[in-house]
């Protein structure tokens, strides 16, 4: 990937706060910033307390979307979850009715401030929606020690599950997690997220015997290639997920989905749903549970319509200037 010029990068800049139907990650509303080169917007959105330095890699991510575009997909669709977040158990039927035709979901667990038997009670209630052949897989974000893990998952392994993401926050602890689960008879896999995309060396998972599944986003890895690079290095299979993108963002992790020589798993590609706005009057959202590999067609009026304030341009404008100064 070439950095271009900063100033380059500031020319077309356009930001955007978008709000979320619900809740999720600990945010209400989401704030993008889009750049625009030959191959059309990049969509650049780190978290705001993410530093330059982590940050950096979804500006990469961005100048590549508009600059470079992404390698040959070789399917033209992409099989999603539905992801629901941490919301109480009556409201799972309501979120789920969002992602059309999806049998897989995710279901976000060990939030702050719930119970063990708010995860049972909404990971029950999916499943009842759901019926027994969908697929199932919670993502703990990190939230549970080993001893918890060990707990929380032997107790949700009844509802049947593909896998735990992230059930706890170190490299070490999941692999220490998956050796007591074998010991305890709870064959339930274990998938690496944060440590895989916020580690210094993703592949330090692999060689503590820390995952059974790889999720891999394209925003924190610094861009399709960057991200094709790192998962057909893995041994074990991938998930692609996205990082609560708007479509711009969203074309980038089906563009990584499509390329991938094998998809197994369905991909946390849904998100769009859980935003109340877009950017694009054609959002990239499952129908009948895939997304079509397709350009995302970019409104201007809608740019306007959900324009941030100015205060935050000068914010984005500071943050992309200190990434750049990290790439080069
Ligand atoms: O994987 C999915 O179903 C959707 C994406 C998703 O869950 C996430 C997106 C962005 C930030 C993360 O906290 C979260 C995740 O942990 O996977
Ligand atoms: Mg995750």
């Amino acid at each position: 990937m070439t950095v271009r010029p900063l100033d380059e990068l500031l020319e077309e800049l356009r930001v955007v706060r978008l709000p979320l139907r619900t809740r999720f990650r600990g945010v209400q509303e989401r704030e993008i910033a889009y750049v625009r080169g030959p191959f059309g917007w990049g969509e650049f959105a780190p978290f705001l307390e993410y530093e330059p330095s982590e940050a950096a890699r979804w500006l990469s991510a961005a100048i590549e979307a508009a600059y470079e575009g992404w390698p040959s997909p070789v399917r033209d669709h992409v099989p999603v979850n539905a992801t629901v977040p941490a919301v109480k158990a009556a409201e799972v039927p309501e979120v789920l009715s969002r992602y059309d035709g999806c049998r897989t979901a995710k279901v976000k667990v060990a939030e702050r401030g719930q119970a063990l038997q708010d995860d049972l009670d909404r990971v029950a209630a999916v499943r009842d929606v759901m019926g027994a052949d969908a697929r199932v897989r919670v993502d703990a974000n990190g939230g549970w020690d080993v001893d918890q893990a060990v707990d929380a998952i032997a107790r949700l392994a009844p509802y049947g599950l593909e896998y735990a993401e992230q059930p706890c926050a170190t490299v070490e602890d999941l692999a220490a997690l998956r050796k007591a689960l074998a010991r305890n008879g709870v064959d339930v896999l274990v998938a690496a997220d944060e440590s895989i995309r916020k580690a210094e060396d993703p592949m330090r998972v692999v060689r503590l015997d820390a995952a059974d599944v790889a999720v891999v986003k394209v925003a924190p890895l610094g861009g399709v290639r960057a991200a094709l690079d790192i998962a057909t290095q893995l041994p074990v299979p991938v998930v692609v997920s996205s990082a609560l993108d708007s479509s711009v963002g969203m074309a980038a992790g089906v563009a990584l989905a499509a390329a991938l020589p094998d998809l197994p798993f369905a991909c946390g590609l849904g998100t769009v749903e859980l935003l109340a706005a877009d950017v694009t009057d054609d959002s990239l959202v499952p129908r009948s549970g895939e997304i079509g590999v397709r350009p995302v067609v970019v409104d201007d009026l809608l740019l306007d319509r959900w324009a941030a304030p100015r205060e935050r341009w000068e914010h984005w404008m500071r943050r992309i200037a200190a990434c750049h100064a990290e790439l080069v």
